[in-house]
């Protein structure tokens, strides 16, 4: 379509004047209007097809929503080889979650205080950690202290590490590599990896008897926590990633599990896709800005301007967090984390800014909410709205559609689509109904706005 234009361009030939510029003739001004507006309309067209050519999308929501796993998602759709060439440097990340998870595993079982066993409460109390499993726990846990140090070390320089809190005794500890999504790589930290290797190899089995041992299983339950609903799990796969030859692959959802605390120095984060094959989307490259929902749509913000040309928006939303809470910066009270994310979602949709962007909502995490309704959770003891309507994992996702829908509809300014899907972002399949949906949006901007892409 640009290069037709261009061709179409330098078919536009200005009329020569005519031999008397004192008296031109009408016929001559008029030749030459015409002349300058149809190369003025050619060039708008240009400008505009180029512009459509390239997504701009925004991707919103909360904390541990899941935006970085489908923009992970999104690169390796659109640009397969790059990924790929990438997964490589994923390595101690991956390790690193799943050395982290060990060590919260064996902090936990060494300072949990299990209580004797009386002939009252024989069944929920959970026994005395035998001294065989207690020296189990002990070895592992000062291998892989060291195995943690030298995995950070090739994931981000020193300064760029911030950790976020030391093994708090109720989830994983995060950790973040600075802004950067891709972790910083030297060639000496090979040197480091291969550390880790050895020292990984050396303690396989031995994590693999904690973390299949029966009484630990117990201690977590006791204590109330689901390792395998924490981002960044991959205990259940312990040989398969400490193996010494272990290379992640994109065939696999190991890169969209991995979990690295993103702390948005900038916000919002720009990143850019350039596609690498012709598949059937009707754009070049994508333009993602990442935003967490604290950073507000304000009219007055300074990146204000770029949501003017803004195709799309998604908003994430995770529906597996229904029984969390969280404190709202604003005014410190402490909210439901899914109330929380249907507040945003009525502020974005009352945005005039965003009155003609095409809004597209995720509800992620299908596959953690699925899990926690179907080990008895009920949902409406943490959403009391949804009164008493079976706790059936189908009926309360038609029962959050209706309400994002609603929402939708109600503060809207003006009609538009909205596209809602259920997904379960590290499921590489996931990326692809979002694409639909955003191809189906692209396609009907650019026919209206006369491209016929
Ligand atoms: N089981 C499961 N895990 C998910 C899903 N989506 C994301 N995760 C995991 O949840 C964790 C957090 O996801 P991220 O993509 O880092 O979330 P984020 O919104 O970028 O988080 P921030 O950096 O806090 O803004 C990662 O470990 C993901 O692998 C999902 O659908 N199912």
């Amino acid at each position: 379509m640009g290069d037709e234009l261009i061709q179409n361009r330098s078919s536009i030939t200005m009329p020569s004047p005519p031999l008397s510029s004192h008296h031109p003739p009408r016929i001559w001004r008029k030749q030459l209007s015409k002349a300058i507006d149809a190369s003025l309309l050619l060039e708008e067209k240009l400008r505009r097809s180029k512009e459509s050519y390239n997504l701009k999308i925004i991707l919103i929501g909360p904390k541990q929503c899941g935006k970085t796993t489908l923009l992970k998602g999104l690169r390796n759709c659109c640009a397969p080889k790059a990924f790929k060439v990438e997964a490589d440097v994923w390595r101690p990340v991956i390790r690193l979650n799943l050395v982290r998870t060990m060590n919260f595993v064996t902090n936990l079982v060494l300072h949990s205080q299990p209580r004797r066993t009386t002939s009252d409460d024989r069944q929920s109390a959970p026994p005395i950690l035998p001294s065989g499993l207690r020296q189990l726990a002990e070895t592992v846990a000062s291998v892989l202290r060291e195995v943690e140090e030298t995995l950070l070390n090739c994931i981000a320089p020193p300064e760029k590490i911030l950790q976020a809190g030391w093994y708090p005794l109720n989830r994983v500890a995060e950790f973040s590599s600075g802004h950067t999504l891709i972790p910083f790589r030297r060639e000496h930290m090979r040197e480091e990896e291969r550390r880790a290797d050895q020292l990984l190899s050396a303690c396989v089995h031995d994590m693999h008897a904690l973390w299949t041992a029966d009484m630990i299983q117990q201690i977590l339950v006791e204590q109330n926590v689901a390792l395998q609903n924490q981002p960044g799990f991959f205990l259940d796969d312990l040989r398969r990633i400490c193996d010494a030859g272990y290379v992640p692959t994109t065939s696999k959802d190991d890169i969209l599990r991995t979990r690295v605390h993103n702390p948005f120095i900038v916000c919002p984060g720009k990143h850019e896709i350039e596609r690498e094959s012709p598949f059937p989307w009707a754009f070049r490259s994508l333009t993602v800005y990442e935003m967490r929902s604290r950073c507000t749509i304000s009219d007055r913000a300074p990146w204000a301007q770029f949501v003017d040309n803004v195709d799309c928006l998604i908003f994430l939303i995770p529906i597996s967090a229904f029984d969390e809470t969280h404190y709202e910066n604003e005014t410190g009270v402490e909210i439901n984390r899914l109330e929380a994310s249907l507040n945003h979602w009525r502020l974005l949709c009352s945005k005039k800014l965003l009155a003609s962007v095409q809004f597209t909502v995720c509800l992620n995490k299908i596959d953690i909410f699925t899990r926690k309704i179907e080990s008895g959770k009920q949902f409406s003891k943490y959403v009391t709205s949804y009164g008493r309507q079976p706790n059936d994992p189908e009926a309360i996702i038609e029962y959050i559609c209706r309400k994002v829908q609603g929402i939708h509809k109600k503060s809207s300014p003006r009609g538009r689509n909205l596209h809602l899907h259920c997904i379960c972002a590290t499921d590489p399949t996931a990326v692809l109904s979002v694409m639909s949906g955003l191809r189906a949006d692209i396609t009907a901007k650019t026919l209206y706005q006369g491209h016929f892409l």
